[in-house]
């Protein structure tokens, strides 16, 4: 059975690097169409190289040109792919010159696609950051430019939160793609109650979590103990949890991270709120790196996205696994529908 997304309209699904696994996962995940009971999703992305790529992988599918609109109705006999309207020539492992414009125009044509009502949500395959700042994105990640596209067209201010989700664990790096060196000054009180709140809301009403459980980790080691190791814990972050205590939101901490995410305490909560991404994405990707998806929070439409990156080494081989990917589709939908995702 092929599940709806919501109203009739199909998923969106950006092509990603063009010279990474997107493209393999994305055929991979439209052949399992049946058996994994996927919502009906198309590609923005060019047919010819994708045809490519599926005769390299030999993969027998069926490639139909189509608009969002018809796009449901042709998923079950054939991958829709929405035009680009750009050439990707990138061979597997190699971006070249029309990698980045092609990965962004896809981003962007899907961004439109939602915001008009064609689509249901996006679920983007993974882009190399440096290929696309090549190409003239100014963004940290989709996260931040998807963001971006909602205030330049009109939309409220939107701070986007990432979060790491996995049927075991989720994690929100609360600070996101800076240096290390950067951590300690960008952390600031207002940054922490402002990103737990959007948490606290999305995953009461996208999720279905009545009172949503938040764990905020400690920067230093074991929390700073007491500002003998370090005084942001003391300082920055435990007032941040008093004023959300005060709102009413059920948060905890700053507690030791190291001590955070073995299986008993991972039942202790619904979101690990980490201080940077390495404390929050290490975890996840050690527990789940198969089945957990990034999802956006704080947008006014569902996005989210495989767990892993472009995984240069085994594009066009064969080996890149789909489950991710399958599950960014499923959560999507999910969340599309408003079904509760930690079933
Ligand atoms: N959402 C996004 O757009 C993301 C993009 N990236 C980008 O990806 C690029 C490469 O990043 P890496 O750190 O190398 O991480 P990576 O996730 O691309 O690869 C790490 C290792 O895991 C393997 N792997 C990844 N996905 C797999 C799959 N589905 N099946 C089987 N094996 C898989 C790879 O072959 C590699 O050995 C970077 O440019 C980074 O910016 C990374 C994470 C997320
Ligand atoms: N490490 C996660 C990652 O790179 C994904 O970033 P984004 O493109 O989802 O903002």
């Amino acid at each position: 059975m092929i599940r709806d997304a919501g109203a009739g309209r199909p998923l969106a699904v950006t092509l990603g690097e063009p010279s990474g696994i997107g493209p393999d996962i994305t055929l991979l995940a439209w052949q399992r169409r049946h058996s994994e009971e996927l919502p009906p999703f198309y590609v923005v992305g060019d047919i010819g190289h994708l045809k490519a790529r599926a005769a390299q992988l030999n993969l027998d599918i069926k490639l139909a040109s189509t608009t969002p609109r018809e796009a449901s109705r042709a998923f079950a006999d054939a991958l829709p792919v929405v035009p680009l309207g750009l050439p990707v020539t990138a061979r597997p492992g190699t971006p070249d010159a029309t990698s980045g414009p092609a990965a962004i125009a896809s981003i962007r044509r899907c961004f439109d696609d939602v915001m008009r009502g064609d689509a249901a949500a996006i679920v983007t395959n993974p882009i190399a950051k440096a290929v696309l700042y090549d190409a003239g994105f100014r963004d940290p990640g989709h996260t931040e430019y998807l963001a971006r596209l909602v205030k330049e067209n009109g939309g409220e201010t939107v701070q986007p939160v990432m979060m790491l989700w996995s049927p075991d664990l989720a994690v929100v790096p609360i600070t996101i793609h800076i240096p290390l060196g950067e951590v300690v000054g960008a952390l600031t009180p207002e940054l922490i109650v402002t990103t737990a709140r959007i948490v606290a809301d999305d995953l009461a009403n996208r999720f279905n979590i009545a009172r949503p459980r938040l764990a905020l980790t400690g920067l230093n080691p074991h929390a700073g103990e007491h500002g003998s190791i370090g005084l942001e814990d003391r300082d920055v972050i435990a007032p941040a949890i008093a004023i959300l205590r005060d709102e009413g939101i059920d948060a905890r901490g700053p507690l030791p991270a190291d001590t955070m995410f073995h299986a008993a305490a991972r039942k202790t909560y619904d979101a690990a709120l980490c201080m940077y991404h390495d404390q929050a994405l290490i975890p996840i990707k050690t527990i789940a790196f198969d089945d957990a998806v990034n999802v956006t929070l704080g947008l006014p439409f569902v996005r989210t996205s495989p767990d892993h990156g472009t995984a240069f080494d085994i594009a066009g081989t064969g080996s890149a696994r789909p489950n991710s990917f399958i599950a960014a589709l499923r959560l999507a939908a999910q969340l599309t529908a408003k079904a509760p995702a930690f079933a």
